[in-house]
């Protein structure tokens, strides 16, 4: 393909994504399914243009008039971004072959009149609804977060399943598969690899084998810092994919109950065969959307973990395409969703048992206020400082330290620019005896 021809692909498949609701991702994969002429330089042209959109969407938009149509953006990035003068973008926009048409006027005279004067919102490469609850949150460091969560290609984290193998045992089985692991900063069993070239870590020994799961640290952290033991009764009450199911059952070292509900009964199927390669065994329970099913459990459980819905805000550097879907009014629904959550697991937990909620996500709406509400609703709940619930967890020494002093009281946030993870926020509670 030529590369005119790779910009109207990228302009294409950035219209599919502005239609649908799938991850870029998928997209591209489906694009290039059906353009088998397109070799892997050409895909990996296209997809690399893409996100380079994707991650400055609002940007654009704003350059070019408002307009959000792949064409327009695509234009708009090879000027901003590449900052190519106007006549290499003009050359590109020839009509020739399987390029795209000559520009018109009004892109011309987009193009050349630069940017000026960007609100706050734009140069930032937040959604304009998500800013005040950056500031809110953040305060001063508000632009350096929404940077960090909108514009880096993020790592590949793995998560050493220390049931089946050693930190040490899979570092080397990697680096056999030419591949460069470091040790991620505060999982002591993760691992970290570069996310170029695209490492292929299903297609690994090592990964059918069950000896490493793809798991962002951050992830692994809230799931550490959960305090799962051996012997306990745990319900991981929003199980979805299981990643963190299978990070809890490491924990307890496979030994106690572990039950995972949700309330779509595929995700729970696609569970199984993850705990079967990672060599441990939990109850599958699917439950309502108003908690029925798990009634058998009231009051019996030493560990609720609600990795509630959200809006995943905290992955946005991984899929920015979500960024630009999310809306104020979807927040506000996730918001009544996680309290409600939150009070009906908050029942299964004994007396004396631990309630630990969790989102992945940068947003105060869906983090500090869906637990202010729990709180306000629910003084048998008493807070855990974090220093005291990082305890005897799959940290490093100096990763315990360090989330302390991060930590506001019991409550912690991780994100892209704080600690190098996706963003979450974790809340633990203790239930009075
Ligand atoms: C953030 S995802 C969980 C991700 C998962 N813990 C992991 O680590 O892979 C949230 C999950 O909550 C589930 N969910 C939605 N409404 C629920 C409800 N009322 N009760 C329990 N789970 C619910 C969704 O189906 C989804 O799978």
């Amino acid at each position: 393909m030529t590369p005119a021809a790779r910009l109207a692909a990228a302009a294409s498949v950035l219209d599919s994504i502005a239609q649908g609701r799938q991850p870029a991702e998928a997209v591209l994969k489906a694009w290039g399914a059906a353009n088998r002429y397109a070799g892997s330089k050409d895909r990996r042209a296209i997809a690399d243009r893409v996100y380079k959109v994707l991650r400055a969407r609002g940007r654009l938009v704003w350059a070019m008039g408002g307009r959000e149509d792949g064409r327009a953006l695509v234009i708009g990035s090879l000027s901003l971004i590449d900052a190519l003068p106007l006549e290499e973008i003009e050359a590109l926009h020839s009509g020739e072959g399987y390029g795209p048409r000559p520009l018109s006027k009004q892109e011309r005279a987009r193009i050349t009149a630069g940017e000026g004067d960007l609100p706050g919102w734009v140069s930032a490469g937040l959604p304009e609804f998500a800013v005040e609850d950056f500031k809110t949150t953040f305060g001063e460091r508000w632009t350096e977060e929404a940077r960090e969560l909108m514009a880096p290609r993020a790592p590949i984290d793995l998560r050493v399943n220390a049931l089946l193998t050693t930190v040490a045992d899979a570092e080397a089985a990697l680096h056999e598969a030419g591949l460069s692991p470091e040790p991620t900063p505060y999982s002591a069993y993760g691992l970290r690899l570069a996310s170029e070239p695209p490492p292929n870590v299903q297609a690994l020994e090592a990964f059918k084998a069950g000896h490493i799961e793809i798991q962002d640290e951050g992830s692994q952290i809230v799931s550490w810092l959960a305090g799962a033991a051996p012997g306990m009764t745990t319900v991981d009450y929003c199980a979805g994919g299981g990643g963190k199911t299978l990070a809890l059952a490491q924990a307890m070292q496979a030994q106690g109950t572990l039950v995972a509900c949700d309330v779509v009964q595929k995700r729970l199927d696609n569970i199984r065969p993850r705990l079967t390669r990672a060599g441990v065994a939990a109850d599958l329970c699917l439950i309502g959307q108003n908690g029925g099913g798990v009634e058998d459990l009231n009051g019996q459980a030493d560990l609720v973990f609600v990795d509630a819905p959200c809006s995943g805000s905290g992955t946005w550097r991984r899929r920015p395409e979500d960024a630009w879907r999310l809306t104020a009014e979807e927040v506000e629904r996730l918001h009544l969703l996680q309290v409600r959550i939150l009070g009906q697991a908050s029942q299964l937990v004994k007396p004396g048992g631990r309630l630990v909620y969790v989102t992945c996500s940068m947003l105060s709406r869906e983090n500090e206020a869906s637990v202010d509400a729990f709180e306000a609703t629910h003084s048998d709940f008493t807070p855990v400082a974090i220093a005291q619930a990082l305890g005897d967890s799959g940290l490093t020494d100096a990763a315990r330290t360090e989330l302390a002093a991060k930590a506001d009281g019991h409550r912690l946030r991780l994100s892209p620019a704080c600690t190098g993870t996706d963003g979450f926020f974790v809340a633990v509670y203790e239930r009075a005896a």
